[in-house]
């Protein structure tokens, strides 16, 4: 379970994110939704530390990882990283093999036995669906694949270090419709297995997927969330009239 609490961000000491509290029960998906430029994605990037190592970006309140300070459970961010995967909205395999995408991580972890890496190899690629499409070429190039094909492989890579929680930053909004539809239906079947945090620009998409939504909207200059709760209940009784009128369309 990832639980925050008055989570802010800033860059060059403007704050662009206020005091977000929010929960991502474990194996459920939680929808991350607002129009451009109020935060969301920089919200990711905090839970992920990605805030890190972008210049001039500041981090204040808590993030808990199963009832703890990150920080504590997590000092290093590579391990952090580990338990945290991230997909982004362009598929960003490495410029190597497909077999080697999937082993460089587990080799930086520690796994070196090949045995095991040929088992978790085939066993990431047969739960993202793509050991049929890719099993007589992995020593291929990953940059050979398909748009779709290499999102689903960034999952692979990312699930192969057995993460709890997947942050998903538009992972469908560069793939064209059908691969898109592939990917979300494979994020669907994850639902159980990892905490997932999406954000995405597809309201239709965010209501089949999620369990929970949050909607953040910028205010006064700065982002923050207006509403949050189980989807069905939030898509369809919210009493906020500006997230009203954006879930259905008519803004935003
Ligand atoms: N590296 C940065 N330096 C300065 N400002 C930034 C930086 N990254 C994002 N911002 C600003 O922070 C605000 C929130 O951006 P963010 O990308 O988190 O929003 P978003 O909701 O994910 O937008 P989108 O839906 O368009 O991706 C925006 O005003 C943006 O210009």
């Amino acid at each position: 379970m990832i639980t925050t609490e008055n989570l802010s961000v800033s860059y060059n000491g403007k704050m662009v994110l206020r005091n977000v509290t929010i929960t991502a029960r474990p194996g459920s998906i939680l929808g991350l939704v607002g129009p451009s430029g109020c935060g969301k994605s920089s919200f990711l990037a905090a839970l992920n530390r990605l805030t890190e190592i972008i210049s001039g970006a500041s981090v204040s309140g808590r993030i808990q990882f199963d009832g703890q300070d990150i920080g504590t459970v997590f000092p290093s961010s590579v391990e952090l990283r580990r338990h945290i995967g991230m997909i982004f909205q362009k598929p960003n395999p490495f410029a190597m093999s497909i077999r080697r995408n999937l082993e460089l991580p587990l080799r930086e972890h520690g796994i070196r036995d090949r045995g095991q890496l040929k088992q978790i190899c085939e066993s990431v690629l047969r739960d993202v669906g793509l050991w049929d499409e890719v099993s007589t070429r992995l020593d291929q190039s990953a940059l050979e694949l398909s748009g779709g094909q290499q999102q689903r492989l960034c999952i692979a890579r990312a699930i192969a270090l057995k993460p709890q929680v997947l942050l998903m930053d538009e992972p469908c909004s560069s793939l064209d419709p059908l691969s898109a539809e592939r990917v979300e239906q494979l994020i669907s079947s994850m639902r159980g297995q990892y905490t997932i945090l999406i954000v995405t620009h597809n309201l239709a998409q965010a209501r089949r997927l999620s369990d929970q939504v949050a909607v953040f909207w910028t205010q006064d200059g700065v982002g923050r969330i207006v509403e949050q709760g189980e989807t069905e209940a939030v898509f369809k009784e919210s009493t906020n009239p500006i997230v009203a009128s954006y879930l259905s369309g008519r803004r935003g």
